[in-house]
């Protein structure tokens, strides 16, 4: 932070002090006088309920309003606020304190005021602009409440998000057997997969208030401004009670820092982010309040929020699959006149890599095209004009056009990582397979488990290392060695280092030997015999790798096209493709 605005800091401290005691002997002084909120003191003005307002100096104005009752609020200190009032036909008078003890004070004031004024006069906008946001706290016990019903999809986050409910509701049973209630939960997935909407829902189901604020909002807040925003915001929610506060674009807080580096934040921002963190252990445990804090980047987020009593609960919420933007898509068309004869399953099908929010979109279009054309419903023609309209101006890399041939090379990728894992590496499970891209893989995972055991055996790794190669020897049988793409990038990383590893570290290759290669190239002795030795062991395994696929094409094939039409296997229905293959 440069000097100029420590000192502006300084001196604005010392002159709300100053403020802050005269508006204090004021107020002392004016004991009588009630003290009305300065929101609803605006919303009288507007209604034209108040006579007069004596402006001052003073921390406090005193009010009059057309009924007779004075009162006293907020002086906001702004340079239009006579104007307004005026223009609201209040009367308005100003005075320069009648208090004898505080004159020599209010002279100091209004000179310091002077000064603060000129040095700048854009802080003090600024900081009224953020003062109004400060009320921007989003409450929403007023509107329908949400449920998990209004949730599509997205059944594992939902269960995970289940439980918490229950927390919310019966913290008693758990604290009677000392059971530690999670304080936050953190959800993450790409843009528009429903996180707002089950932190919702989670409120709603537990039937409490729901308070919500955006990361980004605190960004280059005026100093100080964000921490005490997040005091108010947890403020409000234990005068509640039990509640669910929301933080959205929490990485905009609490960003990753780089070791000896200044904070990638700004000291705003850890500003912000320590209070949260404070807040967080400060509420009793138990007590029915739950943090959902969400985030498109989990990468990017600083571990500090990720430990134990912090968000220590993490749901991916990931994009729907073919059956997930089915129910979605099935939901968003409820209160809509959709023609019987649009088959929204086969939408479903087409709107690969579509969020929810996205899927809803799509109907809100297509029903305003309907209306457009005077049309009594929503046709399969309008969802096809939507369609094209949701997706102009999105650039490709959102994935959100629909590419089949993507999808195909995806899908034999995916299943070759998954078949090689179940013919050579009997004790793995294979427990998922998608091509639906995710945190786990940009294009679609193969989720491998090997069996929980101390040592890996030498035969372990070249079955892995097989595995991590099962992608790209899929794609060239199928596609052809010319067609063969981008994506098995991080495969052959995790091969690379494996077979590296395996004979430069752990002594497993009878040519290469038992020497360790980091001790030999730190005493700069390395002569590019393990690099040759590496390149000769990988090109062998991938050559096994096509074999093993070669040999077994029914069950790619069969793997491939279940995973092109349902686009999520689970561990069952890959079992069951296999054993009819
Ligand atoms: N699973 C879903 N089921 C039903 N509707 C959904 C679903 N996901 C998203 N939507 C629709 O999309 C809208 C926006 O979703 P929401 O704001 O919850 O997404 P988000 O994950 O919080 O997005 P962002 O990361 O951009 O803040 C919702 O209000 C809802 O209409
Ligand atoms: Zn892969």
């Amino acid at each position: 932070m440069e000097i100029n605005k420590k000192m502006k800091i300084i001196i604005s401290i010392a002159i709300s002090i100053v403020i802050l005691s005269t508006g204090l002997l004021y107020i002392k002084n004016k004991n009588k006088v009630e003290e009305m909120p300065y929101t609803l003191f605006l919303t009288h003005v507007q209604k034209g309920l108040v006579e007069e307002v004596k402006l001052s100096n003073n921390g406090k104005i005193e009010i009059k309003l057309k009924n007779g009752k004075v009162a006293i609020t907020d002086n906001p200190r702004t340079e239009k606020f006579k104007e307004e009032l005026l223009l609201y036909d209040v009367k308005v008078v100003e005075k320069d304190g009648n208090l004898n003890q505080a004159i020599p004070m209010l002279l100091l004031v209004s000179v310091m005021g002077f000064t603060i004024f000129y040095l700048n006069r854009n802080m003090s906008k600024q900081a009224e602009k953020e003062m109004s946001n400060m009320s921007k706290v989003t409450t929403d016990y007023s509107s329908r409440r949400i449920t998990f019903d209004d949730v599509a999809g997205n059944e594992e986050a939902k269960e995970s998000l289940m439980d918490m409910v229950d927390f919310i509701k019966n913290p008693e049973i758990y604290n009677k057997f000392g059971a530690r209630l999670p304080r936050g939960v953190l959800l993450y997935g790409a843009p528009g997969t429903g996180k707002t909407l089950l932190a919702k829902a989670m409120a709603g189901e537990a039937g409490v208030p729901f308070y919500a604020v955006s990361g980004s909002d605190f960004v280059q807040v005026y100093a100080g401004l964000g921490a005490s925003r997040i005091r108010e915001l947890f403020k409000k929610a234990k005068e509640a009670g039990k509640s669910v506060i929301f933080i959205d674009e929490i990485d905009s807080l609490g960003k990753k820092r780089k070791s000896g580096d200044h904070p990638s934040g700004s000291e705003e921002g850890d500003r912000t982010l320590n209070a949260l963190l404070t807040e967080m252990s400060g509420f009793k445990e138990n007590e029915g309040i739950i943090v959902v804090a969400a985030t498109n980047r989990i990468d990017i987020l600083d571990e500090a929020l990720l430990r134990p009593g912090r968000f220590d609960r993490q749901v991916e919420v990931s994009l729907p699959d073919v059956n997930g933007r089915y129910e979605i898509l099935k939901l968003h068309s409820k209160n809509k006149p959709v023609s019987k004869k649009v088959d929204l399953k086969k939408v479903a099908l087409e709107t690969i890599y579509f969020s929810g929010a996205k899927l809803e979109n799509l109907m809100n279009e297509s029903a305003i095209i309907a209306v457009k054309e005077k049309s009594k419903e929503i046709t399969m023609d309008h969802i096809n004009k939507a369609y094209y309209s949701v997706l102009v101006g999105e650039e490709k890399k959102d994935r959100s056009s629909i590419d089949i041939k993507d999808k195909e090379i995806t899908a034999y990728h995916e299943a070759g990582h998954a078949l090689v894992a179940k013919l050579i590496a009997k004790d793995n499970r294979v427990t998922k397979v998608s091509i639906i891209p995710s945190t786990k893989g940009m294009g679609g995972f193969s989720l491998n488990i090997p069996p929980d055991k101390m040592y890996q055996t030498k035969k372990d790794i070249l079955s892995n290392i097989m595995i991590a190669l099962g992608g790209r020897a899929a794609e060239e049988i199928i596609f052809g060695k010319e067609e063969i793409t981008t994506g098995a990038s991080s495969d052959l990383e995790k091969a690379t280092n494996m077979t590296l590893s395996m004979i430069g570290v752990f002594g497993m290759d009878e040519i290469v030997g038992l020497l360790n290669y980091n001790v030999l190239s730190s005493r700069n002795l390395d002569d590019g015999r393990l690099l040759n030795r590496a390149k000769e062991i990988l090109e062998k395994l991938y050559l096994d790798t096509i074999n093993i696929l070669n040999s077994n094409m029914n069950s790619l094939q069969s793997l491939a096209e279940n995973l092109i039409e349902k686009e999520v296997l689970s561990e069952d229905e890959i079992n069951k493709i296999l054993i009819r293959a």
